[in-house]
Order: structure tokens, then sequence, then C-alpha cells
């Protein structure tokens, strides 16, 4: 709703009501139109401030009401009934003005901001575009390549930003609706021709299809099949080169195509999940909102090794105090270098100061005695680890939380070493851990509500998005990683080869497929592990038996690579081929295909035409197929923990909404019949057995993805 008041005899004061964010609900958007309709008819009124309540001006239109039958005044009259007021009318921008909300304070004549404020037309990360004028009046304001960058981007903007753009008028420290009171006093009486931006031309672009055409082919490199951010190149070009009332029927019918878009409602879903994610629950029942975290100000990182030194940025970069220890003396003297200068161009980034002072480092264990929180990041070695976790145990004081940064190792048996398990959990950073946004917190069945919950906020403190999830091997995304890439394994002995199982990844959206991936992160950390699981055996074998190991079927294509010294972009050699060690540009390599005829030949395999449906529902069904085991085994509390998993840390495309929102989109009966299809094919590969749950799901109609929660709940509880 929203709130009317006079104040100063003559400004009519109206106030959104809509907490959190004040979003333009139906009863928001009725009581604008109330609330102005009553302040331009009130004779003692001579101008009129629209704010928002509890600092906030308006956090866009209600996302909420998207997927319904939307009621209410619509957005664009009500913008133009208060662009084509007789009255001044100031919009006082406290908080956030996003989306439909910085478009309600463009339809206005004039626009004060405090400075801590922000503004910004994000509805491309919701596969929208600025559908109430915004990309038909911001481009008329601050000229096209502007618009268009902040229109693509959806980046949000400060107010100093906004200032120096033309978006806002005046930026205040003090109270802004004061000041817009104030300055809405000022500018009574007033032409208001000038102030009505759907008015005024589009400034002048030279060039503009040269101009459009270079922006286009842009947008669409960096959108990897998303359509909105193309849809709002449209709407723009439409504000440089039609008048306002058809650039706005541009705008509509491009809405009108993306809105009801699968990406839309992914992007959407990716929304709402990334905030569903902080409210984590336990299967003990413990929850977010009934856990309290206990205060860290001081952390300390064991082991300074590429991860430990991205841990100890992330933690120093959100002002804590940090005691980073490395026991060799090289090791630490280099890891200081790095540090400071990623510090450095953190700082320098973001403007600030960088935080050098914050760290300090020790060769001595003993350092780290009255810190609040330890993470450990040494090398994956189960013996070493619970070493150092016993030593922790004996020296940090009473409480200290005791977190591992393991990506393979078990959280429990670490936790069963120390005499405390309650206060051990799993921090599993991807690297480079002050860059990548995902952490998975990961909590045993010892481990505290209270762990768990400091865990999660110390992670949200850095900007991570952190998931709760329990302990297993792999823990959720890793698990999950491996059925993707051994049937990405599996379909170069059939016939298929990297470039192609990449390139029908990459057309998918992934930024990278499986192989130039795996090149990326280096062959031999897969093939340490398969070495410790007992899997690696000399290449010599021939036939089926020798593809079958621990009763399943198996491909060794990955460690004859590792035996010829091929480990990806560090030697120059792997799945693909590179100008020298180090280089990034992966190129086709004749010897790598060759080698596969070789092998495919020695093991009686004769290679078929793959295409790239087959790669797509090998590689996602099996590993969505693990999702659903993940799920049914109460590892991840739901769908959503899953997906912001995927989206935020593996590059699963965000406009797929995660590998669970897919299933759910492609349909899950559909999965099913996929996955008993490749079963039957290929019986000795367990991965492709589709998981209990699925079939459940199925039985019970595929009901939609926010309802998955009652049968999964319903299973457990019959377990
Ligand atoms: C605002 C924030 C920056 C605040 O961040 P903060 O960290 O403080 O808080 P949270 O993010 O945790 O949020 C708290 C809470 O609030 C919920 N929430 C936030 N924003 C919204 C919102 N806009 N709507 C609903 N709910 C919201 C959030 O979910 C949290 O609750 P939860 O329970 O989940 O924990 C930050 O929240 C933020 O960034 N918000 C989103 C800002 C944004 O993206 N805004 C744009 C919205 S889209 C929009 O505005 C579209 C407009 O351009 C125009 C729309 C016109 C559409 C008309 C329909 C046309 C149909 C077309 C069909 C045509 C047919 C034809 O004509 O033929």
């Amino acid at each position: 709703m929203a709130e009317y008041n006079r104040v100063s005899e003559c400004v009519g004061l109206i106030t959104l009501r809509n907490p959190p964010v004040n979003a333009l609900s139906a009863a928001v958007r009725q009581g604008i139109v109330d609330t102005v309709q009553r302040a331009l008819s009130d004779p003692n009124v001579k101008s009129v401030v629209i704010c928002g309540q509890n600092g906030i001006f308006c956090g866009g239109a209600d996302i909420k009401e998207f997927g319904s039958n939307m009621t209410g005044p619509p957005l664009i009259p009500m913008i133009h009934a208060i662009e084509s007021a007789n009255k001044p009318v100031v919009a006082a921008i406290e908080g956030s003005a996003l989306g439909g909300g910085l478009e309600l304070a463009l339809g206005c004549h004039y626009r004060i901001a405090h400075s801590k404020a922000r503004l910004g037309l994000p509805e491309v990360s919701l596969g929208l575009l600025p559908a109430a004028g915004g990309s038909q009046l911001l481009p008329r304001l601050i000229g096209v390549p502007a618009a268009l960058n902040l229109i693509t981007t959806g980046r949000h903007v400060t107010a100093a930003e906004a200032l120096q753009l033309g978006i806002v008028d005046q930026v205040t420290d003090h109270n802004t609706v004061d000041a817009a009171v104030k300055f809405a006093l000022s500018v009574a009486g007033r032409s208001l021709d000038p102030r009505r931006i759907s008015t005024h031309p589009c400034p002048q672009q030279p060039d503009l299809d040269a101009f459009f055409e270079e922006v286009m082919q842009k947008v669409r490199q960096s959108a990897r099949g998303a359509i909105a951010p193309i849809a709002c190149v449209q709407a723009v070009r439409a504000a440089a080169t039609l008048p306002y009332a058809q650039g706005m029927e541009r705008e509509r019918e491009l809405m009108a195509t993306l809105f009801t878009s699968g990406q839309a409602r992914a992007l959407q879903y990716c929304f709402f999940a990334e905030r569903a994610v902080g409210r984590w629950r336990m299967p003990s029942g413990a929850r977010w909102d009934t856990s309290k975290p206990r205060p860290v100000h001081k952390a300390a990182v064991i082991g300074l090794g590429t991860m430990g030194r991205g841990i100890t940025v992330a933690l120093a970069q959100t002002g804590l105090s940090v005691i980073a220890v490395e026991t060799q003396e090289k090791q630490l003297m280099e890891a200081k270098q790095a540090i400071s200068a990623m510090l450095e161009r953190g700082a320098k980034r973001r403007g600030v100061a960088p935080a050098l002072d914050g760290v300090i480092y020790s060769q001595n264990i003993q350092a780290v005695a009255d810190v609040d929180l330890v993470i450990e990041a040494v090398f994956e070695d189960i013996a070493l680890k619970t070493k150092v976790f016993q030593q922790l145990s004996a020296v940090c004081k009473p409480g200290t939380l005791l977190c591992t940064n393991t990506s393979a190792l078990d959280v429990d048996q670490l936790a069963s070493e120390t005499p405390n398990p309650e206060l051990v959990v799993g921090m599993h950073f991807f690297a480079p851990a002050h860059v990548m946004k995902l952490l998975e917190v990961v909590y045993g069945p010892r481990s505290s509500p209270q762990a768990v919950a400091t865990a999660m906020q110390l992670g949200k403190k850095m900007g991570k998005a952190s998931v709760a999830v329990g302990n297993c091997r792999g823990f959720v995304g890793n698990r999950m990683l491996k059925p993707y890439i051994e049937e990405a394994f599996f379909l170069l002995e059939e016939g298929a080869t990297p470039e192609l199982v990449d390139q029908a990844l990459e057309e998918f959206g992934f930024p990278m497929g499986v192989f130039r991936m795996s090149d990326l992160s280096g062959l031999d950390v897969g093939w340490r592990v398969r070495k410790g699981d007992g899997l690696v055996e000399p290449g010599t074998a021939s036939g089926r038996s020798a593809r079958i190991r621990q009763g399943r079927r198996y491909s060794p294509l990955g460690d004859l690579l590792c035996e010829e010294g091929r480990f990806g972009q560090k030697t120059g050699r792997g799945w693909y081929q590179y100008d020298k060690p180090g280089s990034r540009v992966a190129r086709s390599d004749p010897w790598l295909h060759s080698f596969l005829g070789a092998y495919r030949a020695q093991h009686g395999l004769v290679a078929r035409r793959i295409d790239h449906q087959e790669v797509l529902e090998r590689c996602l069904y099996a590993l969505i197929n693990e999702g659903f085991h993940i799920l049914d085994d109460g590892i991840a509390a739901g769908p959503e923990d899953i997906d912001v998993i995927y989206v935020s840390g593996y590059g699963w495309p965000r406009h797929r909404g995660g590998p669970m929102f897919y299933a759910n989109m492609v349909g899950l009966a559909k999965v099913l019949e996929r996955l008993e299809h490749y079963q039957q094919l290929h019986p000795e590969v367990p991965h492709l057995q589709p998981s209990s749950l699925l079939r459940r799901l199925v039985a019970s109609g595929s009901p939609p993805i926010h309802k998955w929660g009652e049968a999964i709940k319903k299973l457990h509880s019959q377990l």
C-alpha cells in the first residue's frame, strides 16, 4: 500500500509501505494511483514527494506476482500519470531503487538520492527487460551507451555514479526525505516540460547501425544462450530509433516474449533459491532460525597453498583479523607476497584500502590460540589433517570452531579425532577461494547447529552463496560431477570426440565443456583419486573385462593420458593441445584422435555416430539422477540447495535454473524414461539406474519443483 501525508503545509508525501523491499505489488500500485490522484487534486498541495518506508525506496515489481494472474492497476499508465502531472513530483531514494522502482523514479520529475543508495535496472538477471518504460526512458536521460551498459548487465550503480551519469539530480548524506521535501518546495511552480523524460529525444549516437551491430555481437557472446540480454539491446535500439510511443510498443512486444519464457522462470527461480538456501535445516531438525551463530572476530587459516591463500584473502576482505599459518618458511614468504598482491588488487577494484594489516603470518600453530574459528587448508591427506586437528584441539581456546576445507575427505572421520566433534564442520571453498561464489558448509551427525550457523553466517559475510549440506563422498557438487564425467569418458569410447562433447555442453550454456574443464583443473587430480580408490591398473589389458572394475563399467582413458604425462594445460597437452604449458587456448589434437582410434581397436569397440542430444542426455541426466539420490539421502535439504551449488560453483547456466530445475522443466517422466533407456543399453553403469525418489515423483504425477519437499518428507518419515 501507499500512505499519504501532507508535510511542510504544501507537499504531498507518499510513502510506499510493503516490507521488506516495498515491491510494487497490486496493493502498492493501487496505493500510488490513489495517493497521486489525491495530491494532484488537493489545491493546497504544490508539489509531491514519493519515498519508501524503512530506508528503502523500492525493489521493483513484485516478482512473486509474475507467476500468477496479475491484478491491480498496471505500472505504465501509473508512471505516465506521474510524469504528466502538473505539479512537480520528486523521488526520495534511500536504500535501493531497482527495476520498476527506478522506472517509477524516472517517471518523477526530479530524483534525490541518499549517498548510500543503489540504483539499477536488474530485470535482465530475472530473464526480463525494464518494461515499465525503463528501456525507453533511461537512454533518453543518460544516452544510449551508458543505458545499454546498465540494462544489459543489470548492474547496480552507487548514488555517486548515478549523479555522474545524470540519473539523479542531487545526492545527500542527510535525511533524504527532508532533502527531497525541501527540494520539492524550491521547484514548485516551475515549468515541468523539460523534466518529462519521455518527451526528450534520445541523444544521437554516431553510426548507429555499426554501433548496435558491435554491441549485439558482444552481448550474444557473453549471453551464452540467454535471450533477455539480446531483447534488452533490441529495446534500447528502439529507444534510439523510434518515437517514444512506438518504442514503448516495441518494449511491450519484447517483454511479452520474455515474460512467459522458460528462461525467465529459471532465472526468477534462481533469485528465490539463493535466498531460500540461507534458511538451512539439518535432518536433526536444527534450523537457521533457531540456531544462533557465535561471533567471529578473529580467524585463522592453516596451510597457505592455493586454497589457503584465497581463503585468507576472502576472510581479510570481510574485515576480520586473520592469523595465516604455514610451517614451511619458503612457502610462507611466497604466500605473504601472493596474499598481499591479491588484497591490493581487490582493494583497487573496490576503491577501498587493502586490508594488509588484517593478516598476521606465522610459522607456528601456537599463534592461533585465541582465534574464534580456524579453517584448515593443508594437503588432502587424512593423516596430515588428523594431526593438524589434534594440534588445533590442544592449542585453541575452548569453543573455537574447527573447519576443514577438504573437498574429498570424510568430515566425520576428522571430527571423531577431536575431543569436541560438535565444533567441527567442513567449509568447502572453490578455487580461487576469494573469487568463487560457492561455499559448501558440510555438517556431520555430530556438528552442532551453532557450528553450522556460524560457518553459514561467515560465508554470507564473505559474500558467498553458502549452502549447508550433509557429509558424503564429494559432498553435493563433486558427487554429482562424478557420473557426469564418467558418462563423458564412456561417450569417447563409443565414438565421440572431446570437441563434440564440449561443443554440446557449451551450446547448452556451460562456460567450458567437461574436457576443456578437465584440462584446466588438471587430469592428475582425478587420477590421484582413482588411484586412491584402487581403480587404476596398468593400461595393457584389452577387451570388455579390462573396462569393468569393482563390478561396474570403468573407462581408463583419463589414466592412460596421465601415463603419457598429459595433465592438461599445465603440461601443454591433455584432451587438447596447447601452444605451450600454461597456455589457455585449446586446439584439437590429432594425436588424441588417433589415440582414441587405437584404444577403441584394442578394446574391440566400434565407433558410432553420437549427436549432441545424446551427449546432453547421458551427461546431464546422469548428474541429475545423482541429485535425486542426494535428496533421497537427505544430504541436501531441497532441490534449491543443489541448484544454487551448480549455478554458483559449477558453471551450470543460470538461465536454465540448475540441474533439478532443468529436470523439472524437461519433465520428470521424460528424464526417467531416458535414464531407463540408457540403463537398458548400459546395464553395467549403476549411475544410470533411476533413483527411487525420481520414480516416486513420477508415480505421484510429477509435482512441480516447489512441491518435491513433500514427497521427500513423506519418504523420510516412512523410513
Ligand atoms: C532489493 C534488494 C537489493 C534487497 O536486498 P537484501 O539483501 O536487503 O534483501 P533480500 O534480497 O534478501 O530480499 C529480502 C526479501 O525480499 C524479497 N524481494 C526482494 N525483491 C523483491 C521483489 N522485487 N519482489 C518480490 N520480493 C522481493 C526477497 O525474495 C526476500 O524474501 P525471501 O522470502 O525470498 O527471503 C534485493 O532483494 C534485490 O535485488 N531485489 C530484486 C530487485 C529486482 O530485481 N527488481 C526488478 C524486479 S522486475 C521489475 O521491476 C520489472 C519492471 O521493469 C516492469 C514490470 C512490468 C511488468 C508488467 C507485466 C507485463 C506482462 C507482459 C505480458 C505482456 C502481454 C501482452 O501485452 O501481450
